[in-house]
């Protein structure tokens, strides 16, 4: 299991102060608007930041005291390249199996030849959808427990997103206890791979609950003011006014769907809750 527990990271006008777990066999989503500490949040999962506070462990080590084989349990996929950029897929290949003991070379040509990645081409000359394509593979490929991804689909086209969601999704499939921590702005990436949604923002985690919790039993009360007035407040999780009177967010729709037949009910997606919790205007 990841722990995150206090992290915190400084930045000027910016704090971030989160605690959360990955539970073992399990995905969990990062989502947020820009600037609202996705990436800090992975990257001091990574080590590629140091932290102010806080710990970040994996299976009671902190990430920062893995050994040699701990550091093999991650898999990552950071926006910018892992590996040099006059590479071609070959020499990663060659990189690979230096670095990582269980490396499978017949896994990442399967893989490679799956996707119809180019081998023999540089990195930096490869397409956005084929760099993403080499990224997943490499994070895919050492037997990795845990994969870290920071926004594995962001620029891709629709075609390559469901190559990747199914790479990962057969990922999940080979090895019950394997997990996933993913940062996406494509909210049905999460529908289809996430158990869990965590939404940031400002450096805080103001919002977490299962996706099947979400799609079963959420909805957004559409109340005049005189019947939130009346409405029974208790299972509002929040509530907005709006040009009609309320927008209210509820974990209980058979509830207000039972008892409030006049009130408007509507189903919430994950893009629903993030602009309920944090709509309005980006950070940066
Ligand atoms: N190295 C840095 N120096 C100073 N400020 C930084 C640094 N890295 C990040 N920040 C700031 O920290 C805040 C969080 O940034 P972060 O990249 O974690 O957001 P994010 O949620 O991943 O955003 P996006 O969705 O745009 O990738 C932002 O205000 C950003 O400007």
């Amino acid at each position: 299991m990841l722990n995150v527990k206090d992290l915190k990271k400084n930045y000027p006008g910016f704090k971030l102060d989160v605690s959360f777990q990955v539970p073992e066999g399990s995905v969990v989503g990062l989502i947020g608007r820009n600037g609202a500490g996705k990436s800090t949040v992975l990257k001091a999962i990574g080590n590629l930041i140091e932290r102010d506070a806080g710990e970040v462990s994996f299976d009671g080590t902190d990430v920062k005291k893995l050994s040699t084989d701990g550091k093999e349990q991650f898999g990552y996929v950071f926006p910018d390249s892992t590996v040099p950029e006059k590479f071609t897929a070959l020499d990663t290949v060659k990189l690979l199996k230096s670095t990582f003991k269980h490396f499978s070379e017949s896994q990442f040509m399967d893989l490679a030849a799956k996707l119809k990645l180019p081998l023999d081409k540089a990195v930096k000359d490869l397409s956005t959808g084929n760099q993403a394509k080499l990224k997943t593979i490499i994070a895919l490929t050492h037997n990795a427990k845990i994969l870290v991804l920071d926004e594995p689909t962001a620029g891709l086209d629709v075609v390559v997103r469901q190559q990747i969601i199914e790479l990962l999704q057969d990922y999940l499939d080979a090895d019950e206890t394997r997990s996933i921590l993913i940062t996406t702005h494509i909210s049905s990436d999460l529908a289809s791979l996430a158990d869990r949604v965590m939404l940031i923002d400002d450096g805080k985690l103001i919002f977490k609950e299962d996706t099947d919790k979400i799609v079963d039993s959420y909805a957004l009360l559409k109340l005049t003011e005189a019947q939130y007035d009346n409405v029974d407040k208790q299972y509002l999780l929040k509530a907005n006014k709006t040009d009609f009177g309320y927008s209210a967010l509820t974990d209980q729709r058979s509830f207000y769907a039972e008892n409030y037949p006049e009130v408007v009910i509507e189903q919430t997606s994950i893009d629903d809750i993030i602009l309920f919790f944090v709509g309005g205007i980006d950070h940066e």
